[in-house]
């Protein structure tokens, strides 16, 4: 099998604290990876490591085939990564957003024409080109950094927590973009805090305390505990971790 993502052992330490701890995943090419944990457990910063932004303590790790120590900027080039706080230019209009971005990854005025007419169809973003994207709700800022994020037509797709705070109806479209985007052959790696997304993905890791807990299909994790939702499943990781940490003092 090909992997997009491959990482062995990957660790991180702050000073005295282990942010990240021994984190070995494989993502498939073309598969969804749902990243799940509770808020500073580490989904943050491994994908950082990933994404060549942050150098491991230990562990190595290959994304696309490149080295994520050594071939950090060749990773960069490749991807399309959205961070949680997206990083848009309030002042500029949508379509100078895209503009700006296309500059960035080095698209041609031709390329880059084509390449952002095709995108503001795919996020139904017709129409607005010529507002102020600082004016934008969440809903529609989320899905104009999807489309700077892919506009250099990444094979891997890396998205930290990207509809925090987005409402329903956002999510779903979100959503239906980023199956049709794997349908196409890219992968993506998607942290979330919403379980009826992580319910969509090809494979979820379960991540507590900077270390994976536990890692397989929606359907296989559910089945292995015997639940028959994803909510009852991450509680049951973070309970059982809660009374291993009371049992160490
Ligand atoms: N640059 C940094 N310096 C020091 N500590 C950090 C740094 N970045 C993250 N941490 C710490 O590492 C731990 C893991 O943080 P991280 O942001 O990776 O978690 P997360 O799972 O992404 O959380 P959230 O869901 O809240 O975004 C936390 O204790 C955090 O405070």
């Amino acid at each position: 099998m090909e992997y997009a993502i491959s990482c062995e052992g990957l660790t991180k330490d702050f000073g005295n604290r282990r942010a990240v701890d021994n984190v070995t995943i494989s993502i498939p090419k073309g598969s969804i990876y749902g990243f799940l944990g509770p808020n500073g457990s580490g989904k943050s910063t491994t994908i950082r490591m990933l994404c060549g932004l942050m150098t491991p303590t230990s562990g190595s790790g290959q994304v696309l085939g490149f080295d994520i120590v050594k071939d950090s900027e060749s990773i960069k080039q490749r991807i399309g990564y959205m961070s949680q706080k997206f990083s848009l230019y309030e002042d500029l209009t949508v379509k100078e957003n895209l503009d700006f971005y296309a500059g960035i990854y080095g698209l041609s005025p031709k390329e880059a024409a084509v390449r952002i007419q095709e995108l503001i169809e795919l996020a139904d973003l017709a129409g607005r080109e010529k507002q102020l994207s600082g004016t934008l709700s969440g809903g529609w800022k989320q899905r104009l950094a999807l489309c700077c994020a892919l506009l250099h037509k990444p094979e891997l797709l890396i998205l930290d927590e990207p509809t925090a705070g987005v409402d329903p109806v956002s999510r779903r479209v979100f959503w239906d973009i980023i199956h049709g985007m794997a349908r196409q052959g890219i992968t993506v790696l998607v942290s979330t805090h919403y379980m009826d997304e992580a319910a969509t993905c090809d494979q979820i890791g379960f991540i507590f305390f900077g270390r994976l807990l536990a890692v397989g299909t929606p359907q296989e994790l559910m089945q292995g505990l015997g639940k028959d939702n994803l909510d009852d499943v991450f509680i049951h990781f973070v309970r059982e971790e809660e009374a291993k940490g009371r049992e160490r003092g």
